[in-house]
């Protein structure tokens, strides 16, 4: 049994580049991605996964663990980081941002 999607919002993926200090398109073209938050039964585990809708580029693959701090820093953009670096997501609309973030926190919670 693979991995099955928890939860999805289109949203724009953001890095943020710690050496030049600006937020970057991830995958460095901007754009709307199909993000999905899926579960894995094999392990129990959730991961954030973003493609583009264009062209299907994974843009973003994190997983999530069971201490991420989850910060909504406005009603549509949305950021967490792990030890590599900081994730960010523009969502379309502020609906789209809380069923986003709750799904997130549930799983963050699941774990
Ligand atoms: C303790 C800690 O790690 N703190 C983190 C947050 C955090 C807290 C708790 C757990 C995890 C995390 Cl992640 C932290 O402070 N970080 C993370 C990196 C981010 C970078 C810049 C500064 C600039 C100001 C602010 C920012 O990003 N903000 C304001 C709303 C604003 C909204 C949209 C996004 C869209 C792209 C950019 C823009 O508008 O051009 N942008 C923004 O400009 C967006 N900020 C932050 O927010 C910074």
């Amino acid at each position: 049994m693979g991995e099955r999607s928890v939860a999805q919002a289109r949203a724009s993926v953001m890095i943020y580049n710690n050496d030049l200090k600006k937020w970057e398109h991830a995958g460095g073209v901007g754009g709307l991605s199909r993000c999905h938050i899926y579960f894995n039964p094999a392990n129990n585990s959730y991961r954030i996964v973003g493609r583009k809708i264009n062209d299907n580029d994974v843009v973003l693959n994190c997983g999530i663990g069971k201490n991420l701090r989850y910060n909504k820093a406005t009603p549509t953009f949305h950021q967490w980081r792990d030890q590599r670096q900081v994730y960010g997501l523009n969502f379309q609309s502020a609906d789209d941002a809380v069923v986003f973030s709750e799904a997130v926190m549930a799983a963050v919670d699941d774990i």
